[in-house]
């Protein structure tokens, strides 16, 4: 997962290969309150790992759940047979909807009948997200539910016992969210035993999919609803929670929208290969490929797995009532930007109370892309773009705005002048799909002049390495250490006998490294050479061989391969200079003879190697003259080199230094 503040994303030219989804956060979160409501242990397979699904085992724990993952990754969930197990509890639920619902209702009907008292919070956004509907239910039933702060919002306090009336139906709005009627649907079962519970829905019911989700669920754990078309539900007396023993969670037919679009985009070659959803998927959601297939793409699919291509292009605009597939026609508005004709998305008032106002949210990003977007109160309309500026898109603390939003970092497929897109907050997609832009990078290709590139390049012990891994990771980017490569070749080439002076054995071993990277360690062939590389010798010897042009050539394209998604730190002495020379930021890091003589000494001893400070700085005094005076791309500044002298700065400060510099270059520093 990308934790940083802001993801920039290069222009994207084309896509292709296979996509495993990560599991639905529906089912999953269906699926863990079952479990835990249920007597008997369930087998969760493929349960989404994700900030939602955290905050719903952290309650079911509060509660007394039994929760055990073992090495395949199968959570067991030992669940609390629907007796209470705690009488005072409070549960911190974020800001997750398809936890706070229906862990309302359940514990609500639970203290009535047994007792105790439970406080439901979240973050603010929670606050602001109306459960009123839900409260008004269950108070009809004799619930007792107080508001602590707004009256309809959480946070909530349940208390109890108190009488239930259930001879009635229980009235319920489907108008504003179906989660409400999921809600009672998974909760009332457990006051179902010696009579049958009816749930009217008062107005139209929207969201159907999703309660169709929950009544399959319900049907696995033993609960068979009755239905009367959407308006009115019946629970069984006798009903009881059962385990089915195993249960395995479909892929997220939601975040399966990213991709379909992706490939309706970007698929010209080999397909989009999408596996965890297909047309057996339970979730409504899948419907999103038709929406997609009106729209252009080109779309095979079996039970489980979807494969897209690019058909029609530009897109076509649609004029779509998206109720079935709320969550899913976000990304409609996005692919509307490569359409033909304006495209609107309506019946979609549910977006306004989602993790944000998804309405107004997707109208004021489009718009800093320079698209023309219009909005009601239920519908949005997108305008094709071709004159595209760059943005800083505001991601609300919304995952969906943050994956769908990555899709317009292909606008260079529309205009010849491609825009790069920065996603603040990326880590917002924790919430569904923790690794999602991860997910994106391998499946997608930029044009590698497209792709950033930061160069750090002076002489020994400077701090480049250093410098060039934090900056790398305060911006999600990919390092180079150009130095281990030689430092790589030069180890191989001496544990052979090879002469380092013999500059064609020398470059015949660095064209064939076999060189991992793993968890941190470096691995020539089986072995982990990680500490031998950074030996002072082994420094020696990388300097004695770099002066070789034809080891340079052998190992330039190994050091390209490292210009990657989203983009790039090197650190080296020709960066810069010969591998690199399109970087955007270049960086000539120096500080004195003695700083640095320090500096290594220290480094050194600090790792449990003896060292001599005097013939310390002696070697570095001659490497830097070798590797200055040598014929080869000898170290020197870049013309446009930027000089930095750290000798009297912090890391921090050089860190800063640098970002900064690095925030010149962008095109988004005004909007941020
Ligand atoms: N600006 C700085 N101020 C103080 N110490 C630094 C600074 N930059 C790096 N160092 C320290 O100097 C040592 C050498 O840095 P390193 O990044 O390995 O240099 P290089 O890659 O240029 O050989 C490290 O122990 C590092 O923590
Ligand atoms: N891009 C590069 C990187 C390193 N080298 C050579 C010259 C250096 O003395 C050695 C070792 O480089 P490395 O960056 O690992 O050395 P330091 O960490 O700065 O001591 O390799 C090079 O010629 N070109």
């Amino acid at each position: 997962m990308f934790k940083i503040p802001f993801l920039d994303l290069p222009p994207l030219r084309s896509a292709g290969g296979t996509v495993r989804l990560p599991g639905s956060k529906s089912i999953s979160n269906r699926v863990l309150l079952l479990a835990g409501l249920s007597e008997g242990t369930t087998h969760v397979h493929d349960l989404l790992d994700s900030d939602d699904t955290a905050v719903m085992l952290a309650s079911l724990k509060e509660l007394g759940c039994d929760l055990r993952t073992d090495t395949d990754g199968v959570l067991h969930v030992t669940g609390i047979g629907a007796q209470l197990r705690t009488a005072d509890t409070k549960l911190f639920l974020g800001n997750a909807g398809t936890a706070m619902r229906p862990l309302t209702a359940a514990l609500a009907l639970l203290v009535a009948t047994q007792g105790g008292q439970f406080e439901l919070s979240g973050v603010p956004r929670m606050h602001e997200r109306p459960i009123g509907d839900l409260v008004d239910a269950l108070r009809g039933l004799g619930c007792q539910i107080e508001c602590t702060g707004q009256e309809g919002y959480p946070p909530l306090k349940l208390t109890g016992p108190s009488a239930l009336q259930l001879d009635q139906p229980v009235r319920v709005r489907g108008d504003v969210s179906s989660q409400f009627l999921t809600a009672l649907l998974l909760a009332l079962p457990l006051v179902a035993q010696d009579r049958p519970v009816v749930i009217e829905v008062v107005g139209e019911l929207i969201s159907r999919p999703y309660v169709f989700i929950t009544l399959a669920l319900l049907a696995r754990f033993g609960i068979e609803v009755q239905q009367e078309g959407w308006q009115r539900f019946t629970i069984p007396a006798g009903s009881r929670y059962r385990s089915p023993g195993a249960v395995h969670v479909e892929g997220d037919a939601s975040s399966a929208s990213y991709f379909v679009a992706l490939g309706a985009i970007a698929a010209t070659g080999d397909p989009l290969r999408i596996e965890g959803v297909g047309h057996a998927s339970l979730q409504g959601d899948v419907r999103f490929v038709e929406a997609a297939q009106a729209m252009g793409a080109r779309v095979e699919q079996g039970p489980n797995w979807l494969e897209v291509r690019r058909g029609a292009w530009p897109l076509h605009g649609i004029d779509l009532d998206c109720n079935h597939i709320p969550d899913a026609a976000m990304t409609l508005a996005v692919m509307a930007l490569y359409a033909d004709s304006p495209t609107t998305l309506r019946n979609i008032a549910s977006w306004r109370v989602k993790e944000t106002d998804r309405i107004a949210a997707m109208a004021t990003e489009l718009q800093k892309l320079g698209a023309q977007v219009e909005e009601g109160p239920d519908w949005i309309r997108v305008h094709p773009l071709r004159d595209w500026q760059a943005a800083s898109i505001h991601t609300y603390d919304d995952h969906r705005v943050a994956m769908c939003f990555s899709l317009t970092a292909f606008n260079g497929l529309v205009t010849p002048n491609a825009v790069s897109v920065r996603i603040l907050d990326p880590q917002c997609v924790a919430k569904t799909f923790p690794d999602y832009f991860e997910t994106l990078f391998e499946v997608v290709e930029a044009h590698a002049e497209d792709i950033p590139v930061i160069t750090i390049d002076g002489p020994t012990a400077s701090g480049k390495g250093t410098l060039a891994d934090v900056a790398a990771h305060a911006l999600g980017y990919v390092v180079l250490d150009s130095g281990s490569l030689y430092r790589a070749c030069a180890l191989a080439a001496d544990r052979e006998d090879i002469d380092l002076n013999d500059a064609n054995a020398v470059a015949a071993i660095g064209a064939n490294l076999n060189l991992s990277f793993k968890r941190g360690r470096v691995w020539l062939d089986e072995d982990d050479i990680t500490d031998a590389l950074r030996l002072e010798a082994t420094g020696l010897m990388a300097s004695q061989v770099a002066a070789h042009p034809a080891v340079r050539a052998a190992l330039n394209q190994l050091q390209l391969n490292f210009r990657r998604l989203p983009g790039l730190v090197a650190d080296g002495r020709d960066m810069g200079t010969a591998v690199f020379p399109d970087a955007a930021l270049k960086v000539f890091l120096t500080a004195s003879a003695a700083t640095r003589a320090e500096r290594r000494h220290k480094q050194l001893i600090s790792k449990g190697i003896s060292a001599n400070i005097e013939s310390l700085r002696q070697d570095l005094e001659n490497r830097d003259a070798r590797d200055k005076n040598r014929a080869a791309s000898p170290l020197h500044p870049a013309l446009d080199a930027r000089m930095l002298d750290n000798s009297l700065q912090t890391i921090e400060e050089s860190v800063e230094l640098l970002l900064n510099w690095w925030a010149e270059t962008r095109p988004f520093a005004a909007q941020r």
